[in-house]
């Protein structure tokens, strides 16, 4: 598999890497952090960060898929497969390194290294229907049972990568601690350009408006989807049934209320009042 991508495995590795070596990671100054709760719009932000940071030149993104791109931290397939980790020490820099971990689980060496890092977070609901669906189709994730069933997993922090309300809040506290641009994707969905412009500000590129319409273009969800570099249909179906749920599924802010049957909004509603503090990111559940 990885063979296509015109990546070899590093020869020397043969088990899984431990959690030690995961924290010991060494970042490098010049990286760039995309961190998210799963299926928050981490996909997109890497396509975007990855453009803004190219100067708006979007023809390296088109060759290389977008795993291969922003290599995952944490992945740890079993051998003879590479891990996040031996991917990433392989690569030259400016590395775009993707990840889902909580703040506090973080390898100590992206704040020793004072990386940028950008977070984006999704409304809770939409996340997890969105997170129901990659269950689904996701072969190397646990079967989700029914949605009443991963509706329960999820509001109780019964996931991987644990609670989204953890997380959301986790990397809020710290966002003025470090170089974190916190963003949110119905912010980016509402105005793509507005959003764009932060990203060109944070990463210190600048960005004219013929590159801005490019960058919005590129990462629309329509060209995301049609896009076998960021579509992860090159995954085979072992790994990615997308004839279960496609990965590019639906986009859209508010899908939830396809989903979620009152009781459920009401039980949402009120553990959602409890888990989130008052000085937490405040979120929109439709546009
Ligand atoms: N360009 C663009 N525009 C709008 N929406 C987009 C875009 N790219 C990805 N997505 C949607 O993001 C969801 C996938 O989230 P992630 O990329 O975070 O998934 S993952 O955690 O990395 O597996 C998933 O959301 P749902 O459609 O609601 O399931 C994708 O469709």
């Amino acid at each position: 598999m990885w063979g296509g991508f015109g990546f070899r495995p590093p020869t020397l590795r043969t088990g899984h890497i431990t959690n030690r070596e995961l924290q010991e990671f060494q970042a490098r100054p010049d990286d760039t952090l995309i961190a998210t709760f799963p299926k928050a719009g981490t996909s997109w932000a890497i396509e975007m960060v990855d453009v803004v940071r190219r100067g708006g030149d979007i023809s390296g993104c088109l060759q290389i898929p977008s795993m291969m791109r922003a290599p995952f931290l944490e992945l740890n397939p079993p051998p003879p497969f590479p891990s996040g980790i031996d991917i990433l020490q392989n690569q030259p820099s400016p590395r775009l390194i993707k990840t889902h971990l909580p703040f506090h689980l973080l390898p100590p060496s992206f704040v020793d290294q004072n990386c940028k890092m950008v977070y984006v977070a999704r409304n809770a609901k939409d996340t997890a229907v969105s997170y129901f669906h990659f269950h689904r189709m996701n072969k190397k994730l646990p079967e989700p049972g029914d949605w009443n069933q991963f509706f329960d997993s999820f509001l109780t922090g019964q996931v991987a990568w644990g609670s989204w309300f953890d997380h959301v809040t986790g990397w809020w506290k710290e966002k003025n601690n470090h170089r974190i641009l916190y963003l949110f994707f119905e912010d980016i969905k509402e105005n793509p350009a507005r959003e764009i412009a932060k990203l060109s500000n944070f990463l210190s590129k600048k960005l004219d408006r013929e590159a801005v319409d490019r960058i919005i273009e590129h990462t629309s969800f329509k060209n995301m989807k049609q896009n076998p570099m960021t579509n992860f249909s090159l995954l085979p179906a072992n790994i990615f049934d997308q004839s279960v749920s496609p990965f590019m599924r639906k986009g859209e802010v508010g899908d939830w209320k396809n989903m979620f049957t009152v009781a459920q909004n009401e039980r949402f509603e009120k553990e959602y009042r409890q888990l989130m503090s008052d000085r937490g990111p405040s979120f929109r559940m439709e546009l």
